[in-house]
């Protein structure tokens, strides 16, 4: 017997965003959103696919809440679409789009099920980016102002808030090395989107404190560990950079109140340090309530001159990977929250997303992603392993719980607990569906089983 076990009050649920599950693109007023222009642009996203229908989650909500019942979870995470709430990103509200998310909150809630919302997950609303997008200052107060809508519709009924979802996606990965919407390639772009998106959460932060909001605010950054491939001192600073783009770029700003002089350095050498104006720093480092942890994965780094950025090249040394060609490392994730700790201090922390791209499809009524249950297995022990750390662990939230628009990789990466035929919508539990939910009742698992 190897009985992995959770503290009674930790929450279990699992994660979603509205691009990558609503569908009904054009449908009940919502506006173009970035993803919409991008997904349609040939060669952005793999086989062509795009948000036009995805799951259908719009139509098929009611389905889906029934679905997260059975799974026995008492938190789901949801993201609401900027575009669908004002469709020239500031202005007129839709209606329609409120009532959608009142619709789904209010199915929530008389199912058990806690609602926990993402503001901004990646979806800016087209007509911001044709003003320049998170590179113009305006689209920091647009967001602040979206946010405070939103708050004043849904105040008592959400009561967990994320403001921004993986500002490190936003920013590098959407901005300089381009495979996301808008897919620029521009470093300086990268770094000013960096510190305006913070500078947004910031804002949202303090409108929620100023309206009194009940609940809980946060952001949910993305992680990566990196692990020297040698005790040689280049290796350990290259592997240092490296997570210092994911985690102290995005993390000291917020809990230090100032960028990391050694990543400052870096962008700087690069001519792409920040703009950053008097004042902004302390709106971006007001007090949170919790932070929102994502980690999918980890690598072996080592030092190499001019290998990228931070003259870090990963080194592959044999791990078992998963259909995205992602290291399984869960001693990375384990690692990740120590340093978290260590760096910032016993903020609480929601793991918001983890989980596994595995391709497993439908065969006789059944999805066997053995490959799934295996990777959750390994990663709650190095969550129980950081809580018995001490890390403040307040709950853990499956990435995903339906297959979904997997962005650039389209619907060709799946990631959810339940299978989704995207020819026909339906739904199918797959293996993962049924240990996750017996893992969610007994508070703990057995690693052999
Ligand atoms: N590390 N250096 N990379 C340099 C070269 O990168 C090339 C590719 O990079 C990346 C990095 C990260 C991701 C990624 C995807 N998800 C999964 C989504 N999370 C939010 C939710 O919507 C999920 O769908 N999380 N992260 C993709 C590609």
């Amino acid at each position: 017997m190897a009985i992995i076990e959770f503290p009674k009050e930790m929450k279990w649920g699992a994660a979603t965003a509205a691009y990558q599950i609503e569908g009904a693109a054009l449908e009940d007023g919502r506006g173009l959103s970035i993803w919409d222009t991008f997904s349609k642009t040939p060669g952005n996203v793999l086989n062509g696919d795009n948000g036009d229908v995805a799951c259908d989650s719009y139509h098929r909500y009611k389905e889906d809440v029934q679905i997260m019942k059975e799974l026995g979870i008492n938190v789901y995470r949801f993201s609401i679409s900027w575009p669908r709430i004002f469709p020239a990103g500031t202005g007129e509200i839709n209606q329609k789009g409120l009532q959608y998310y009142h619709n789904l909150v209010d199915e929530l809630l008389e199912n058990g099920i806690e609602p926990m919302c993402t503001l901004y997950h990646w979806d800016l609303p087209q007509a911001l980016q044709d003003q320049g997008g998170w590179e113009n200052r305006k689209t920091v107060d647009a967001f602040a102002d979206y946010a405070e809508q939103i708050f004043k519709e849904f105040d008592g009924k959400i009561k967990k808030w994320i403001t921004i979802n993986e500002p490190w996606c936003v920013s590098f990965l959407s901005n300089f090395i381009g495979i996301h919407a808008p897919g620029f390639q521009n470093l300086k772009l990268a770094t000013d989107i960096s510190h305006h998106l913070l500078l947004a959460h910031g804002k949202a932060v303090a409108r929620f404190r100023d309206l009194k909001v009940e609940g809980s605010i946060g952001y949910a950054p993305n992680t990566e560990w990196l692990e020297p491939f040698s005790s040689k001192q280049e290796d350990i600073d290259a592997c240092n950079r490296g997570m210092g783009w994911f985690i102290e770029w995005f993390f000291d700003p917020v809990f230090k109140g100032q960028y990391p002089h050694f990543m400052l350095e870096v962008f700087d050498k690069h001519g792409a340090a920040p703009a950053i104006q008097a004042g902004d720093m302390e709106i971006i480092s007001q007090k949170i309530d919790f932070v929102g942890i994502n980690y999918y994965t980890g690598s072996v780094g080592r030092y190499k001159k001019d290998a990228d950025l931070f003259d870090l090249e990963k080194v592959d040394i044999g791990y078992e990977k998963t259909d995205f060609d992602w290291n399984i490392y869960p001693e990375g994730f384990y690692k990740v929250l120590l340093k978290i700790k260590d760096q910032y201090g016993d903020i609480p922390v929601y793991i918001t997303e983890n989980g596994a791209c595995y391709n497993d499809e439908v065969e006789n009524g059944r999805v066997k992603d053995q490959g799934r249950i295996d990777y959750l297995k390994q990663h709650l022990t190095s969550l129980k392993r950081a809580m018995d750390s001490g890390v403040q662990i307040k709950g853990y939230l499956a990435w995903s719980l339906l297959d979904n628009f997997e962005w650039a990789e389209g619907y060709h990466k799946r990631f959810g607990i339940v299978h989704v035929d995207f020819n026909t919508l339906k739904r199918t539990k797959k293996d993962s569906y049924y240990w996750y939910k017996q893992t969610v009742k007994n508070g703990w698992f057995d690693m052999n089983y």
